[in-house]
């Protein structure tokens, strides 16, 4: 197979797996977000990089975001939403957050390929992303992906996350120019 057809094989799993989320799990937490004060949002390697994008976008919303671990980020309250992204639900460091989440009594969020992980265990709403595990898409046989490791959750996350952004607009009646007058202008 030869690069463009990686690509096309690549956004047919994406199709697939995109028509197994739940509406009414992301719809669930879309409504967590808007009842909650601040947004903090946390992961590890590449889905902590969907998750910075998704960052920006909410930021675009008008909502307060930040994401955890810079330099800037405040201390989360019980009024706050800490939105994990981790395919495993088991990433060490995003599991102490989400048990300090708690016991500061902030609500959690988790999208993860496992709702029965640790983390799961502890969020208050999770939208499912059902791709391979990290460490399935290794051994032969296991996977539905041709992708290495955890590619496709990664993928599917950010188009599962962009369309919490399209569901928040629609419930807030945002729209895409009140969304740009909010960008960074000291780019
Ligand atoms: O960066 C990652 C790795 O390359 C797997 O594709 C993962 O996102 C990172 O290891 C975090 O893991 P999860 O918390 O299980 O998403």
């Amino acid at each position: 197979m030869s690069g463009t057809h990686y690509a096309t094989e690549i956004l047919k799993e994406l199709e697939r797996l995109l028509t197994r989320i739940s509406n009414t799990e992301l719809e669930t937490m879309a409504e967590l977000v808007l009842r909650s004060e601040k947004v903090f949002i946390a992961g590890a390697g590449r889905s902590g990089l969907m998750g910075k994008a998704f960052a920006m976008r909410l930021m675009h919303t008008g909502r307060q975001v930040y994401v955890a671990g810079e330099t800037v980020t405040p201390g989360i309250g019980p009024t706050d939403l800490l939105l994990l992204c981790s395919g495993s639900g088991e990433t060490g460091s995003l599991t102490v957050m989400a048990r300090k989440a708690v016991r500061i009594g902030a609500r959690v969020g988790l999208i993860t390929i496992k709702p029965e992980s640790t983390i799961g265990q502890l969020a208050e709403a999770i939208v499912q992303v059902p791709a391979s595990a990290k460490e399935d898409t290794a051994a032969s046989g296991a996977a539905i992906t041709i992708q290495p490791m955890g590619s496709l959750f990664e993928q599917g996350l950010l188009l599962c996350l962009d369309a919490l952004v399209l569901t928040l607009m629609d419930m807030e009646g945002i729209t895409g120019a009140d969304m740009f007058g909010r960008h960074a202008n000291l780019e």
